[in-house]
């Protein structure tokens, strides 16, 4: 079984406007409400590629009902921690170019901590836990920590998608994979990158603090594929972006479901790039069928 856990899920209020007049009114041309947080998105690209999920976190007040309900209306089995704070709204405001406002999250109780922790009690060996986004503030930074503590007491594998103290914490636990973008791995390293060699270079020193696999991902450029043995890059197919809120989330979804459905590495890869970018080609999350026209435009080369 593969899990999601979203500490900080969100509704994404999507906002369109064709230009930002700061200090008048702006009347938006287009909104959308949908729902956000890493792993939520994760959980939402695996079902449509017919993986089975769990999504788990902590939702709570209208908003978390309102995800919860998409969630169920979608078939996705969901087990949440309920909290007494309303889960955030994040606004993402399009006005030529994408704007990212996030919400700091709602404040989580020690014993909602502890439940979630309850939540994997019955993780087995072979279940992947997939371990996505920021940590609300009252969680404190190594709460990543204690969940990995679990998975590993009962064997199961992880992943990690976060940034900064929590993803370096993370690394010599082993992650399956991690999938920095290439300004994430300029800053965990606190360097500047000019060139593909500075991306292997940085890509590699992953592995070698303990990542089992590594995507780089470059946004329209495509993406890079390393681990202990095997070096990739395949490029992103062409086409007209319309979001790309949610394509790093894709990208993870569409690795690691097929990598649970097929164990072959070069297919996920295929498979990751091609939901990146089938979300970056939609409005909302990618959908299956793009995911399957965009799959055969993937050309992979070894490096
Ligand atoms: N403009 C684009 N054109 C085509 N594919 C794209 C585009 N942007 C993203 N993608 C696809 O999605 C993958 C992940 O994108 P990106 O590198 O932007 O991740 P990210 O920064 O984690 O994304 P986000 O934080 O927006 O979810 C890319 O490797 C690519 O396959
Ligand atoms: O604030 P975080 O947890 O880092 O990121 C949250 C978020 O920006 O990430 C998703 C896209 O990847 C969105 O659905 C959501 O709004």
């Amino acid at each position: 079984m593969i899990y999601t856990v979203t500490l900080n899920p969100s509704i994404d209020y999507i906002v369109e406007v064709d230009q930002v007049k700061l200090g008048s009114l702006n009347r938006m041309k287009r909104d959308l409400k949908l729902p956000g947080g890493k792993g939520i998105n994760v959980s939402r690209v695996l079902n449509q590629l017919n993986v089975q999920n769990k999504a788990i976190g902590f939702l709570g007040g209208f908003t978390g009902r309102y995800i919860e309900d998409w969630l169920h209306e979608e078939g996705i089995a969901s087990d949440f921690v309920s909290v007494s704070d309303d889960t955030r709204i994040n606004i993402k405001l399009k006005a030529g170019e994408e704007t990212e406002i996030n919400g700091m999250g709602p404040v989580i109780r020690a014993n909602e901590a502890e439940a979630l922790l309850q939540k994997l009690a019955n993780l087995q060996a072979g279940d992947i836990v997939i371990m996505s986004g920021s940590i609300p503030p009252s969680l404190g930074e190594n709460f990543y920590n204690r969940l990995i503590g679990v998975c590993k007491q009962h064997g199961a594998e992880f992943v990690i998608d976060t940034t900064g103290q929590a993803l370096q914490q993370a690394l010599p636990l082993g992650p399956l994979l991690v999938k920095p973008n290439h300004h994430e791995l300029a800053e965990l390293f606190g360097v500047q990158i000019s060139s593909k060699e500075d991306l292997i270079t940085y890509g590699r020193k992953l592995l070698e603090l303990g990542a089992k696999h590594v995507l780089v991902s470059m946004a329209g450029e495509g993406a890079l594929f390393i681990s202990e043995n095997s070096l990739f890059r395949a490029n992103a197919p062409a086409g007209k972006v319309k979001n790309s809120v949610g394509a790093g989330d894709s990208m993870i979804a569409g690795f690691v479901g097929t990598l649970s459905l097929t164990g072959d590495v070069l297919q996920a890869f295929r498979a990751g790039v091609a939901s990146g970018s089938a979300t970056a080609f939609s409005d909302d999350l990618a959908d299956r069928e793009l995911i399957e026209q965009l799959k055969p435009l993937i050309e992979i080369s070894q490096l």
